[in-house]
């Protein structure tokens, strides 16, 4: 799915008025019908719906739900913020035709002082500014942000909540921001709903869909997407019959050194449950009984020294190369990289200390086989990267990065975000928070060597890498809980994640 500014959604609205058509109040209309159908399902009429409106369509939205919910028999009262200026469009329509209802108490109103007075089990609706906000709030406004803010009412959100915008909110004024329990959110996701600071204020949001029109969805260009299923079937193709090892690959992992075995065999049994022909695990001396005890299915290649990774094995047997998991950053092991990144001709996936070892010593960046995958966590990341004040910036710099070493960065995270060279951003929608577990990266840098040793190109096996570790993350959950989920549980579900995306298909 593409992701798009509010300012191109509001292109697309304009479209869809224009083309399907149908009339900017009928649009509000239809909108408002599936806010208003989310909140019957899940409010009782014993609730009063206490409504905050704006000067714009996003007030528009709150006074159209409002009037939808009285003719269903909910208590409503409706709040304008009065600017001085008179409603005009779809908003004064709708405010017209509640004064017609005669239902919902209606109040205007232009100060703080106007505040009103809530039961505990009110439910406040906030319709105040939505994807048109175009500078952070002050004033009247924000004080009654800042009020309602102060309330444990339960909050819903209209769009997105009042104050934060769509995209970039490093200049924002983050107390002047709605911190809503729920955001109903129309169409599409905004960007900034996937970044981790704004939780805060969007609380768990949901998307409904408002039947924008699918030729305005086309024909507006962008370089960000949301990764859905449909993307990822098209990366996993189905076996042929006649098929043999051979035709799937032979992947190289280095990995694991003295007390860290663990990260090697959880990365080469992903790699292999990725559907590899064959693996070769590469290890220290010390970790061969531990490798072929705990991975049958894997060769090996026993590194000289005992405990670390100092040498690698011929490359070119190897479709692709994944190196990082568990190794240490001694001496030795850094020159030992510095080599392969020389001699490798086929693309690598590098994780953990394989990524701080890079850090150190930036200058080898230059030497990345192309198309190869890097995996940073934010603490990575930062090292390898820089700092940023901001989700937004680190993406930006993400993209950049990514550009300048025509390279691919898979930025770890409840969103994971690849970003690619030609200045791709793909966001995952994946995963949960069960997955934040030692060695859950493990498993993702085995899954995406295990695919991109079949041949599939760096960008498809990062999409459908990131795609199915969080599929097989949120499979494991249903059935392990969140708190219980451990990393080889990822691993263990793989199998049901290529059958759920199988299913689908037939
Ligand atoms: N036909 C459409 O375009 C549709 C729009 N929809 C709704 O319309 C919303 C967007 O509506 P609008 O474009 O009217 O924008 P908003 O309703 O978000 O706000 C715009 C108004 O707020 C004022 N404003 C902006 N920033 C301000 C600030 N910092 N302080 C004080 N005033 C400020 C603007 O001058 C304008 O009067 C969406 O979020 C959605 O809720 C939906 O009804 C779906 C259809
Ligand atoms: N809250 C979350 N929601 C979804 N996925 C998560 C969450 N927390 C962690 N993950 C995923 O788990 C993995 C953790 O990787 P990483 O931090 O490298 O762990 P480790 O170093 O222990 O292997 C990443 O793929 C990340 O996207
Ligand atoms: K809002």
């Amino acid at each position: 799915m593409k992701l798009f500014t509010t300012k191109q959604i509001a292109g697309i609205d304009k479209f869809t008025i224009e083309n399907e058509p149908i009339s900017d109040i009928d649009l509000m209309e239809r909108a408002a019908l599936q806010i208003t159908h989310w909140l019957v399902k899940r409010f009782s009429t014993e609730q009063k719906m206490v409504f905050f409106a704006g000067p714009g369509n996003n007030g528009g939205d709150a006074l159209a739900i409002a009037c939808q919910l009285a003719n269903l028999d909910f208590v409503c009262e409706v709040f304008l913020l009065d600017f001085g200026k008179e409603l005009k469009g779809s908003p004064a329509v709708n405010w017209k035709r509640l004064e017609e209802q005669n239902k919902v108490k209606l109040v205007k109103f232009k100060d703080e002082s106007g505040f009103p007075e809530l039961g505990l089990t009110d439910v406040i609706l906030d319709g105040m500014f939505g994807s048109g906000l175009s500078r952070p709030l002050e004033g009247f406004p924000a004080a009654i942000v800042e009020e309602i803010n102060q309330l444990e009412n339960t909050k819903v959100a209209i769009d997105i909540p009042s104050g934060l915008m769509g995209e970039d909110n490093s200049l924002n004024i983050p107390g002047n921001i709605i911190k809503a329990d729920f955001t109903l959110t129309f169409q599409f996701p905004k960007i900034s709903f996937l970044f981790p600071e704004n939780e805060t204020y969007t609380g768990k949001w949901e998307v409904l869909p408002i039947g924008l029109h699918p030729g305005g969805i086309e024909q507006t260009p962008s370089n960000t997407f949301f990764i859905e299923e449909e993307d990822v079937k098209k990366t996993i193709a189905s076996r042929s019959k006649f098929a043999h090892k051979g035709n799937f690959g032979h992947a190289l992992l280095i990995a694991g050194s003295f007390g860290k075995m663990g990260a090697a065999v959880l990365a080469s049994r992903s790699c292999l449950r990725a559907g590899v022909g064959l693996l070769t695990t590469h290890i220290p001396r010390l970790g061969y009984s531990i490798i072929q005890t705990a991975v049958p299915e894997a060769m090996t290649s026993i590194d000289q020294h005992d405990a670390i990774f100092t040498e690698f094995p011929d490359l070119s047997a190897f479709s692709a190369i994944g190196v990082g998991p568990g190794i240490d950053k001694k001496r030795n092991s850094q020159k030992a990289l510095c080599e392969l990144l020389e001699k490798a001709k086929v693309p690598l996936v590098i994780d953990a200390d394989g990524l701080n070892i890079l850090s150190e010593n930036s200058e080898w960046l230059q030497k990345l086989p192309g198309k190869s995958i890097l995996t940073p966590h934010p603490g990575e990341f930062k090292r390898l990267v820089g700092n940023s004040s901001n989700s937004y910036e680190r993406i930006q710099q993400q993209k950049e990065f990514a550009q300048k070493y025509h390279t691919i960065v898979i930025l770890k995270g409840a969103y994971t975000v690849i970003a690619t060279p030609n200045g791709q951003l793909f966001f995952n929608s994946t995963g949960n928070p069960g997955m934040a577990t030692a060695g859950s990266g493990d498993t993702l840098t085995g899954i995406l060597l295990g695919l991109l040793a079949q041949g599939i190109s760096s960008e498809a096996a990062a999409i459908a890498g990131v795609y199915l570790h969080g599929l097989a993350g949120d499979l494991a959950a249903r059935e392990k809980s969140e708190p219980a989920l451990i990393a080889g549980d990822i691993t263990d579900y793989l199998g049901k994640a290529f059958i759920e995306l199988n299913k689908e298909t037939n």
